[in-house]
């Protein structure tokens, strides 16, 4: 049997409070309040992931550290943290949280030797999150360019990198569908599995990131849709079980 699409609905913090932003710019947020309320209410509709984000870490101003860490012990399932991860000192924070890995943004655009170190150390316990406009990638809370996509990633592949998050900036928050091209051109690309971010909206965005499974799309985050209503997590679960 082909292997199902995973979904990661998506937690992502500011200032304490679970939020989503429109194109991940600062000052776009729309509140949701309690991280650890909205992460429970996610493994109680079925999830198997979540996907939790330290925005202040990534943008700068501040970080959420503790309470990015109660609540991935407070889950039984597994969980990808992102956000303000560059140096030794907050990789090790974030795995000692219990998580099941990390993304890592800025670090593989800004200390590429550290990043190889670290991915040699810790295998899958590594993924890079690759944040594009376009085929740039942005670091920094997506405020600063940060080289070529596909040049970045041949690196990567190079220095073992065991997956990747591909985020189309220009879609995320706005609910207007997965960018399934870049996720194509991606997936040629590499040999490594992909978990698609970005503009999911609908059920049927679902079942056409499932027809992506075989390309090497692995999953998809899942954030604004889930928050806005547009279906349920069961809903979307059973998009992709029967997908
Ligand atoms: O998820 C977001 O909306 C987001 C917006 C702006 C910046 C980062 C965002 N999320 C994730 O954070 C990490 C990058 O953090 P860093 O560069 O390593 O500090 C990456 O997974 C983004 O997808």
């Amino acid at each position: 049997m082909a292997q199902q699409l995973a979904l990661l609905p998506a937690v992502d913090v500011r200032d304490g409070q679970a939020v989503r932003l429109v194109h991940g710019e600062s000052g776009t947020e729309t509140s949701y309040g309690s991280p650890l309320e909205a992460a429970l209410a996610w493994q109680s509709a079925g999830a198997e992931w979540l996907h939790l984000v330290d925005l202040d870490a990534a943008f700068g101003t501040g970080d959420n550290r503790a309470l990015v860490a109660e609540v991935t012990a407070a889950m039984d399932i597994r969980v990808e943290l992102s956000g303000g991860i560059r140096d030794d000192d907050t990789l090790a924070a974030a795995l000692a949280t219990g998580c099941t890995r990390v993304n890592l943004g800025t670090a593989a655009l800004e200390t590429p030797e550290w990043v190889a170190e670290v991915i040699a150390e810790h295998g899958d316990r590594i993924a890079v999150g690759l944040d594009v406009r376009g085929t740039t990638l942005r670091g920094r809370g997506w405020t600063r360019d940060g080289g070529d996509l596909y040049e970045t990633l041949a690196r990567l592949d190079a220095e073992g990198c065991a997956r990747y998050v591909v985020t189309d900036i220009a879609k995320d928050g706005t609910l207007k569908g997965p960018n399934l091209d870049l996720l194509r051109g991606v997936c040629a690309a590499t040999d490594r599995p992909v978990v698609a971010s970005g503009g999911v909206a609908t059920l049927d965005d679902l079942r056409a990131l499932s027809t992506l499974v075989p390309e090497g799309v692995e999953g998809a985050i899942v954030g604004k849709a889930l928050y806005a209503k547009a279906f349920t997590l069961e809903e979307a679960l059973d998009v992709v079980r029967q997908a």
